[in-house]
């Protein structure tokens, strides 16, 4: 079916009337293995809302998402869109009007805009060459109009910010379903969440255009701060189970946290460790350059945490992999304790003390088709082995099951295959293990990215004891309150150069979004 056709056949757009809700649920479950990942419930999404969907690590929001995806077969349960049922499991969402959006968008980088707007439509594979391709870049402009946005169609995606892509995921996710916006679900699985918050804002504006031209968006965040600003109505699930629905209007953000995590939680943050003086020097940086970053020199004390951030693709999210090895370092040095750290060898970094917690779990943190208990101990395993050989499988499944409890992860499953775990709960897991390794130097990228409110404070709780023990710890984000919140003193990154850097008597997450923004303070 094309596009037009899929459009014209959509539910809601004239078949469904404009009365009732966007989505209707009821009694929808799903278990696994005898569990329940969402316990029978009812929910209702409104035409033309922007609709919050909350929850701990592990309360049922993928499960959710996956099952209104066609991905899983609920257990039981019925699903209306806009006033006609469908047969579950779903099959062909599109068809349906329902376009998901996942936080890694699958676009392909090194194809154009219009391209992989194509993709969706199937444009290349049908004759007319460039006919074809006008056409499409016409429908995509048409688009990109309505909702208020400029998209440079013949532009690398590689070359775009981040932001930039996540619209370019929700365009074509709409030229996907069709030209028309009206009688569409949207669901948006943490879009935000690796974007510093102004990138972020581009993102939910576009998500009220959609919602203002007559589709309803279902938004999934860990962030509290876009769910009570920017959407109409928000649902919370804990333990599988829906807790509440509300509108955003007059609701606080401790009450949504209490609501959550389903105890008050007063504070978010642990301040760092109280440091009297100065330390000794623990991490060198002098005149290293790597990726975008240039000829930076940096001394990071013993106990001490420092942030490092700026605007996107200014170096902060290239500089822990040039220390850690993973990234070309191209020049300068960097010495741990006073002994300098090899360039472009992660297993010298490791060897020297330094441990990165990734940013891109899925990528660099986690080994999916493992177990948690094999991730949590892959980085020891030469504690275990000899020339390769197991020696001590015994200890190695002990402390093993011990990390994967130590983490707080939820189930504490050891032997689970960690693509089973929520998110969240793989990102604790990934932080234990680099724990283990008992690091003089921490590198934490994005150190809670898609994490709840609950559980970040727990990671953020052990890294702190970690400072508080002696390691220097180094945090990159675009996670401004967070920052301002953790750190010693944090530093913003331009064009891969230091351009300032707020002690923690000036730390705000207005003073950072400032530096960031306009460049205001230049280190002498
Ligand atoms: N394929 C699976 N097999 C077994 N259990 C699963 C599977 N997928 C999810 N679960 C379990 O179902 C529960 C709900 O998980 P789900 O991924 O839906 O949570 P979530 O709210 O999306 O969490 P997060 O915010 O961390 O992404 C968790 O206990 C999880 O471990």
């Amino acid at each position: 079916m094309t596009p037009e056709s899929a459009a014209a056949t959509l539910p809601g757009r004239g078949g469904g009337g404009t009365a009732g809700p966007a989505l209707q649920i009821e009694g929808l479950s799903k278990q696994f293995d005898g569990n329940y990942a969402l316990h029978p419930l009812d929910w209702e999404v409104k035409r033309g809302e922007v609709h919050a969907l909350c929850g701990q690590n592990g309360s049922g929001k993928s499960t959710m998402i996956k099952c209104l995806a066609g991905y899983y077969r609920p257990d039981s349960g019925r699903v209306s869109l806009f006033g006609r049922e469908l047969d579950l499991p779903v099959r062909n969402p599109a068809e349906h009007g329902i376009a998901v959006i996942h936080q890694d968008l699958g676009l392909a980088p090194e194809m154009t805009v219009l391209e992989n707007i194509g993709v969706a439509t199937g444009y290349g594979t049908r004759g007319f060459g460039w006919v074809r391709d006008r056409q499409e870049a016409k429908a995509c402009r048409e688009i990109a109009e309505r909702l208020g946005i400029e998209l440079p169609l013949n532009t690398l995606v590689a070359d775009l910010s981040p932001a930039q892509r996540a619209l370019v995921g929700l365009v074509r996710a709409v030229r996907a379903l069709g030209d028309g916006h009206e009688g569409h679900l949207f669901i948006l699985d943490e879009p935000t969440a690796s974007l510093s918050h102004s990138e972020a804002a581009q993102v939910t504006s576009m998500m009220r255009s959609v919602a203002d031209l007559g589709s309803s968006v279902i938004f999934v965040s860990h962030r509290l701060s876009e769910v009570l600003d920017d959407c109409d109505s928000v649902t919370v699930l804990r333990d599988g189970k829906r807790v509440l629905t509300r509108s955003t209007a007059g609701l606080t953000r401790s009450d949504l946290v209490a609501d959550i995590l389903g105890r008050r939680l007063t504070d978010y943050y642990p301040d760092p460790p109280e440091r009297s003086g100065t330390t000794p020097a623990q991490l060198v940086l002098e005149n290293v350059s790597g990726g975008v970053v240039k000829d930076l020199s940096v001394t990071v004390e013993k106990g001490e945490i420092v942030g490092f951030t700026g605007l996107a693709g200014m170096g902060h999210e290239e500089l822990p992999l040039v220390l850690a090895g993973k990234l070309p370092r191209t020049g300068g040095t960097v010495t741990v304790d006073g002994t300098a750290v090899e360039p472009n060898r992660p297993r010298a970094a490791i060897a020297a003390g330094l441990a990165l917690v990734p940013g891109n779990r899925h990528r660099d943190g986690v080994w999916l088709d493992a177990s948690a208990a094999e991730n949590v101990t892959l980085p020891s395993l030469g504690s275990f082995t000899r020339f390769g050989v197991a020696t001590n499988w015994r200890k190695e499944r002990s402390t093993a099951v011990d990390l994967v409890e130590e983490s707080g992860a939820v189930p504490a499953q050891p032997h689970w295959p960690i693509r089973q775990f929520s998110g969240g709960n793989q990102q604790k897991i990934v932080l234990s293990k680099w724990l283990h390794l008992d690091p003089t130097v921490l590198l934490l990228d994005e150190p809670t990215q898609g994490v709840d409110a609950g559980a970040s404070r727990q990671l953020l709780d052990r890294v702190a004891d970690l400072a508080a023990d002696g390691a220097s710890v180094l945090v990159f984000s675009g996670d401004h309150e967070q920052l301002a919140a953790i750190c010693h003193r944090v530093l913003v990154l331009h064009h891969g150069e230091v351009v300032a850097e707020l002690p923690r008597s000036e730390l705000s997450e207005e003073a950072l979004l400032e530096a960031c923004e306009q460049n205001v303070e230049v280190v002498a």
